[in-house]
């Protein structure tokens, strides 16, 4: 792949992560994404925005192909992780959740204990031989989750019972007890009161330092906060993307510009 030169920089090819090119997303006849091309960079947080119904949880799905189940929805163009096409034919969807975990805007604990949520995954995916090294990913996943000092002495209770931010908390372990590479986040911190959001938001910045993370969010602010990287959408389509300090002083598009500003959403 031939470097990629943008307004601000030009990008080293071997940066890019994941990569779309005219990505389009039908639901039946409603056309909901448009011509969508966008690189996004290998341990950097990038964030989504635009208003609501723009397209921005459309397309995060579209990155570990959550929309195919989805009934009605199809998508075209070409998206690739690494280089590969996710789209093939020979890819498995369920190994390139793996590669390219999600957490949800309410947290969804498994119905089953704080240990078993975050062991699921390895087990499935067979990434330990024995019930020791499963142990070992539990905590390890927990510790990077900051969830670790609350849940050690509860590892078999309930994760339901823990609090909304520490089910969020469970949540991000599980995603990231398969080891994913990008970790895709969809209003990770909506339904979380200001403590736990921050927790979050300082978990989000640990874990970009082996991840690449994407997050879908409503408030500028925590995209300012978090991000480095961040796309603008609006109807349906990507209108402007690039480092989050020049899309939030010095946007190029007057659509971006009226809706930082809080004249459109
Ligand atoms: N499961 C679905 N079935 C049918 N249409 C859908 C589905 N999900 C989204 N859409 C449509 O796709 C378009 C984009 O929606 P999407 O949820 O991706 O936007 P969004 O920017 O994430 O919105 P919000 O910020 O409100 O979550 C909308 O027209 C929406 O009605």
């Amino acid at each position: 792949m031939d470097d990629i030169r943008y307004a601000d920089r030009i990008v080293s090819a071997d940066e890019v992560k994941i990569a779309a090119r005219k990505a389009q997303v039908y639901y039946g006849t409603n056309h909901a994404l448009r011509d969508v091309d966008v690189d996004i960079l290998g341990k950097t947080v990038t964030a989504f925005i635009g208003p609501s119904g723009c397209g921005k949880s459309t397309f995060l799905r579209c990155l570990n192909r959550m929309n195919d189940t989805i009934p009605g929805c199809r998508v075209e163009g070409k998206i690739t992780l690494d280089g590969q096409d996710i789209y093939d034919a020979r890819v498995d969807p369920v190994q390139l959740r793996a590669k390219v975990g999600m957490v949800f805007q309410k947290p969804n604990p498994f119905p089953k204990s704080i240990y078993d949520n975050v062991a699921y995954g390895p087990r499935i995916h067979g990434l330990a031989r024995s019930k020791a090294e499963i142990d070992e990913i539990v905590e390890s996943a927990l510790r990077r989750a900051a969830l670790w000092n609350e849940a050690k002495d509860r590892l078999s209770s309930p994760g339901t019972g823990l609090s909304g931010g520490q089910q969020q908390r469970l949540c991000i372990a599980r995603a990231i007890a398969t080891s994913p590479e990008v970790l895709l986040m969809d209003e990770p911190c909506s339904a979380l009161d200001p403590i736990a959001t921050a927790q979050i938001e300082e978990l989000i910045d640990e874990l970009r330092a082996q991840f690449s993370v994407v997050i879908v969010t409503h408030s500028m602010q925590q995209a300012a906060r978090v991000s480095q990287r961040t796309a603008f959408f609006h109807l349906g389509r990507l209108v402007e993307y690039g480092e989050t300090g020049q899309i939030f002083t010095n946007p190029r598009d007057p659509r971006t510009e009226s809706y930082i500003s809080g004249r459109i959403g």
